[in-house]
């Protein structure tokens, strides 16, 4: 079983990846792809392994241009207590000096200790697709600031709950993890996540606006995948830029790099960009004469 929330008839696993501690399945309705974290027994903590895995199945999924949304979510229950969980952030067990360090059994085990999931949130950010959190139990910690940089969130009424222990463990999200969640539910809100460390029901998280919807716990996955097919239905083009117009005015010259690099592209799928490229590659003057200057 992956999950108890999760239909097999409605899935197959993505061929030519060898995870230890996530599943990644493909739906075989639509342009859905499903990642979710698989050590349920510690509340789906991610190691470096785990942030290594899950780098890998965000960008093989970055390049399936029939995929238009991913869902990022946690299988469960523990089988140690039946509790559910997202993602409970760190593993405080394999905790270094300098970060999180492999074990002695994996392949990179020699490398320093490492802080990577800020790469995955920042790819969660990039990535050309709507990303959708689709939270099953605790999201705390650095689980928590995942859910706070993907697009969308949408949680089980009975047992997500939400809570921010980083400055409980000497840790500190001051990117996507506070600052960001503070554009979403406010300044005030946001500071009481991590000053006062309260835990949030879903309902209580979407009264705030970090939380989309709370659903019951046994409708879930089937809520995500209608999400899924609604955003799928739209148009690829409109949907990138606007996850990217969302993004710019907090992303700086990042965001505008983003946007702009999208603008670029569409810009070269031109009659106009084509003539530029095809003077230049025939050694001759562009002709832009019959192109107008748009207003
Ligand atoms: C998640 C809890 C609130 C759940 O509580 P409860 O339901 O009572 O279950 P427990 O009995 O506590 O836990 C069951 C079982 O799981 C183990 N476990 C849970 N969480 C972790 C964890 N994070 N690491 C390791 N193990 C965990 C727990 O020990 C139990 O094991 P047994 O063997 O069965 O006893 C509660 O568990 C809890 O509070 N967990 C800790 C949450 C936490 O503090 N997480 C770390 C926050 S810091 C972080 O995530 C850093 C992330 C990061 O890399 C980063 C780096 C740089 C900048 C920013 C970040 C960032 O924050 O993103």
């Amino acid at each position: 079983m992956v999950s108890e929330t999760f239909d097999p008839d409605r899935w197959e696993p993505v061929e030519g990846f060898d995870f230890r501690d996530i599943t990644y399945h493909r739906s075989l309705e639509s342009g859905t792809v499903r990642i979710a974290f698989d050590r349920p027994e510690v509340r789906n903590a991610f190691r470096p392994g785990t942030v290594d895995e899950l780098y890998d199945a965000l960008d093989h999924a970055k390049r399936q241009t029939d995929v238009g949304c991913v869902l990022l979510t946690g299988n469960g229950p523990s089988p140690k207590d039946g509790g559910w969980a997202f993602c409970s952030g760190g593993d405080q067990s394999i905790r270094g000096e300098a970060g999180y360090e492999y074990e002695g059994d994996e392949a990179r085990a020699s490398e320093q200790g490492r802080l990577h999931i800020l790469e995955v949130q920042r790819l969660i950010r990039h990535i050309p697709k709507i990303v959708v959190c689709v939270v099953p139990g605790w999201a705390v910690g650095g689980g928590h600031s995942l859910h706070v940089v993907c697009d969308l969130t949408l949680a089980s009424e009975e047992h997500a709950k939400f809570l921010q222990t980083d400055p409980d463990v000497g840790s500190y999200d001051a990117g996507f993890g506070s600052a960001y969640l503070a554009r979403q539910i406010g300044q005030k809100k946001a500071r009481e996540v991590f000053f006062l460390g309260k835990t949030y029901s879903a309902e209580e998280a979407a009264e705030m606006g970090m939380v989309n919807e709370a659903v019951p716990h046994e409708d879930l996955e089937e809520t995500a995948l209608e999400w899924a097919a609604e955003i799928n239905a739209k148009s690829p083009n409109a949907m990138r830029m606007l996850k990217y117009a969302f993004n710019m005015a907090d992303d700086g010259f990042v965001g505008q790099q983003v946007f702009a690099g999208e603008a670029t592209r569409l810009g070269y799928m031109t009659d106009e960009a084509m003539e530029g490229r095809n003077a230049f590659n025939e050694g001759r003057e562009p002709d832009f004469s019959e192109y107008p200057w748009h207003y």
